[in-house]
């Protein structure tokens, strides 16, 4: 099933799943706990954004830590041009070996925060994944966008009280259709929540 649902992205997806599986915990990058359930509560979790996403066009997934949803993201969507901004060393030092270990062309890392890159992309769509709560993620991510240009944060229960709370954020950037998505990928697995929002200004 799992091998249907990612199609020509499954070789590469299992790499990454056997370099998390082999090297994640001690490089102090997934939990011990987490080891076992990789596919479902991560990189199908990760997979979940795909949908909402651009075919092409530049993707900034912002504080990719260990590559969620980043890599994912990048070997699902080959025409896409995928940038991962991560900040800590050791993580972007990781990163750069899943991209070599998988032979992806279509993904960069970028050392830095979010701010560092304010005016220096317009990207298509950001992604991220447990980065900030959507107040501050807003301010961080709408500035990397282009006019039109979707976030896409992957987001737990809290995703209309996070709306909620950003009302200032979404009015500045022009994001009032800020809307809260249920994102399906196997049956079986638990579906996520997705919070997509445009910036027209
Ligand atoms: C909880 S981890 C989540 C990592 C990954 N997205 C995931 O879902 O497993 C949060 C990540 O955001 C990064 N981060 C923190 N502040 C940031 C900022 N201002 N800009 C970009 N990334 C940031 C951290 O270094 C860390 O790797």
């Amino acid at each position: 099933m799992v091998r249907e649902y990612f199609g020509s992205a499954y070789e590469p997806v299992e790499a990454f799943h056997d370099m998390l599986v082999a090297h994640g915990e001690e490089r102090g990058l997934i939990g011990p706990r987490e080891l076992d359930r990789l596919w479902t509560r991560h990189l199908l979790n990760s997979a979940a954004v795909v949908p909402f996403l651009p075919p092409s066009g530049m993707i900034v997934d912002l504080g990719s830590g260990a590559g969620l949803p980043g890599i994912v993201v990048a070997a699902m969507l080959p025409e896409a041009q995928v940038v991962l901004v991560e900040p800590m060393e050791r993580r972007c030092i990781w990163l750069a070996e899943v991209i070599a270990k998988l032979g992806l062309t279509n993904v960069e890392v970028r050392r830095g925060r979010a701010e560092e890159f304010h005016g220096a992309f317009e990207a298509d769509a950001v992604t991220a994944r447990a980065v900030a709560a959507l107040d501050k993620l807003g301010r961080w991510a709408f500035p990397l966008l282009r006019r039109d240009g979707v976030l896409v944060a992957l987001k737990g229960r809290s995703a209309s009280e996070e709306i909620a709370a950003a009302t200032k954020v979404l009015r500045r950037y022009g994001a009032t259709d800020a809307e809260v998505l249920a994102a399906g990928t196997l049956p079986g697995v638990a579906t996520t929540t997705v919070v997509r929002a445009t910036r027209t200004r």
